[in-house]
Formats: structure tokens, sequence, C-alpha cells
């Protein structure tokens, strides 16, 4: 054998080795005349954790159920790890928690993992998996007996179960109270940390800018930012300063450089400025730094300027 194998640019046979975990090419998913997804077009590095951002209806949902192969794209493709979703899934390199899902009625929670284990080539021991989870205790319970927060637990430990090499959760914390939910990030980095991909969709931004190193922004189905949280909160443009107003009216402060709008409220202003520096110098050379705090720009800020709500079409005018 020679070494040219290894040297040159991957072949068919060596190309699900070094392929993107995911990446769609264009993928394009239609309900009626409801584009879900538009034309996603976008590769997902392994070992990426990477949070998927949208509004309601965005098209995050529908992105995940074609990734995981639940439905065909009318145009396009999607693969994961070279391969087909359907193949990835087969081979136990996918794990999904997904928004639906009912409980098995009668099985208990070690049960049902041991059995979603089984199904797997190389899974995780299922005290691990329920370990990560959080629900340990809950072994010896059923399934169909526990609180929303728990079933969500449960999800996730049989997202786990089959040791997959990619990660894709759909909204995971929508039923968790605030301990559970910490607990939740937890078992995910120390997960991500292996070398996993994950994949998770949110409606918490600061979830996203606190446990993603790259988060995408979707809006009517299409890509609209892709960064880290830091990139999309300078895309959208600058910082916060906030100063004691000390007699200067709204009018003066929004003369300052780089200050795009001004905020009073009672002795307190609220400067958004895209240039930061420039504006807080210009205040201390007023003398108007009192009580000075000088913040980036929340990422909330920067989602909603990137999806705006979409325009309420104009009623139709009757022809004539
Ligand atoms: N099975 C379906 N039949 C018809 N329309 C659908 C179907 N699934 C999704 N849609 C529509 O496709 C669009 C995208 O929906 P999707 O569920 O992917 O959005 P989402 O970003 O996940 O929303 P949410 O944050 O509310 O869960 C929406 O307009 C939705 O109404």
């Amino acid at each position: 054998m020679t070494g040219a194998a290894t040297a040159g640019p991957p072949t068919a046979r060596t190309a699900h080795r070094t392929a993107p975990a995911v990446s769609f090419r264009g993928a394009c998913k239609s309900y009626g005349e409801v584009r879900a997804v538009d034309g996603l077009e976008l590769d997902l590095a392994r070992g990426e954790t990477v949070a998927l951002l949208g509004r309601n209806g965005a098209g995050k949902s529908t992105a995940i159920a074609l990734l995981l192969g639940l439905c065909p794209p009318d145009a396009g493709a999607v693969e994961l790890f070279g391969a087909s979703p359907e193949r990835a899934v087969r081979d136990g390199r996918v794990g999904a928690m997904l928004q639906e899902g009912r409980a098995v009625p009668r099985v208990t929670v070690g049960e049902l993992v041991t059995f979603v284990a089984g199904r797997y080539p190389a899974p995780m021991p299922v005290t691990r998996a329920l370990g990560l989870a959080g629900i340990s205790a809950l072994a010896d319970r059923r399934v169909d007996r526990l609180s929303g927060g728990q079933t969500q637990r449960v999800r996730f430990a049989v997202a786990l179960a089959g040791n997959p090499d990619l990660l894709v959760l759909d909204e995971p914390t929508a039923a968790l109270d605030v301990a559970a939910r910490h607990s939740f990030w937890q078992s995910m980095r120390a997960y991500a940390h292996r070398g996993s991909t994950v994949l998770f969709s949110t409606h918490h931004l600061a979830e996203a800018e606190a446990h993603a190193d790259r988060v995408l922004v979707v809006d009517r189905g299409r890509l609209v930012a892709d960064g880290t949280p830091q990139e999309l909160r300078r895309a959208a443009g600058g910082s916060h300063v906030r100063i004691d107003v000390h007699g200067r009216t709204a009018g003066q402060l929004s003369l300052l450089p780089g200050v795009r709008a001004v905020e009073l409220d009672g002795n307190r202003a609220l400067l958004r400025t895209d240039d930061s520096d420039a504006t807080v110098t210009a205040l201390a050379g007023l003398g108007a730094i009192r009580g000075l705090e000088v913040a980036p720009a929340p990422l909330d800020e920067a989602f909603l300027a990137l999806t705006p709500p979409a325009a309420t079409p104009a009623p139709r005018k009757e022809r004539r």
C-alpha cells in the first residue's frame, strides 16, 4: 500500500471520515405555500456546539426534521458525516431530543433507556446516561407518571443512550425549572467536551450565548446570521453606555459621536452607540461620566435586529 490514500484529497472511501458532521446543501422544504426551509446552505464542523435561533415558525424544527431524515427535502440535500441522515441514524451516530413524543405506558425509566441503548452498536452505559440526564433516582419510576420536566430529562437520557457523535436537541430546556436547566447545561457541556457535535434550538438567547460556540439565526426558512455570539452582537451594532443625566437633555446626548439612540429613565440615560470609545471620550470631555457603565448590547437586541417581524400584508386592492 502507498501513502497516497492519506496524503491526497479525500476520496469517496475516506470522505466520511473528514466530512462535516452536518451539511445542508440548498435544502428546501415547503408545506403548501409555506416555505419552512428555504435553500439552507450550511456546514457544522465536528465538535462544534451550535445554537439554532429563530422566531416561532422560523423553520428550526423543520430544519431539524430534515437533518434527522424524518422528512425528505423538496430540493437540495442534507448529509450527516458524509452519508444520508437515514444511514447516520441507522449507524447510531445521531441522538435526538425532540419536542414531542408520547411516554410509553407501564415501562420504567431504566427499562426504556436500557431498551434504547440495546438498539445501538456502541451504546453508553445506562447508568451513565441516567446520571448525565440527572435522573438516576428515577430509574424505577414509570415513564408515564413523570412531570413535564422529568419527562424532558428522560428524553435527554434516551438521546444520549446510543453514545452518539451528533446530539440534536429541539428546545431542550423548554419544560425545565432553573435548577434542572443548570444541571442540563452542565451535562450537555460535559458531553460536548468529549468532541461530540451538538446542535440545539432555543428561544433563550442567554442560553445560546452561554453554551454555544456558534449561533445560527434562521428567519422564514433562511439563514440570516452565522457567527459566535460576540460576532452577532457586534454585527447588530454596538454597546450600551449608561450615565447619570446630570441636567443634560436627550437631544444633547444624541449628538455625541457614535450615539444612535438615547433613552432617559429618571436620572439615568442609556446611550446606544456604535463606538463606545468615542462616546465615552466625548462624555469625559464634557465632564459627564458620573455613574458610567459600558456594556456590549445584549444578544436579544442583535436577534431582534436580525429577525424583524413579517410585515402585515397590505389589503388587496380591488381591480376595477
Ligand atoms: N407539518 C406541517 N404542516 C404544515 N405546516 C407546517 C408543518 N410543520 C411546520 N409548518 C409550518 O412551517 C413553518 C416553520 O415551522 P417550524 O415548526 O419549522 O418552525 P420553528 O422555528 O421550529 O417554530 P417554533 O419556534 O414555534 O417551534 C411554520 O410556518 C409552520 O406553521
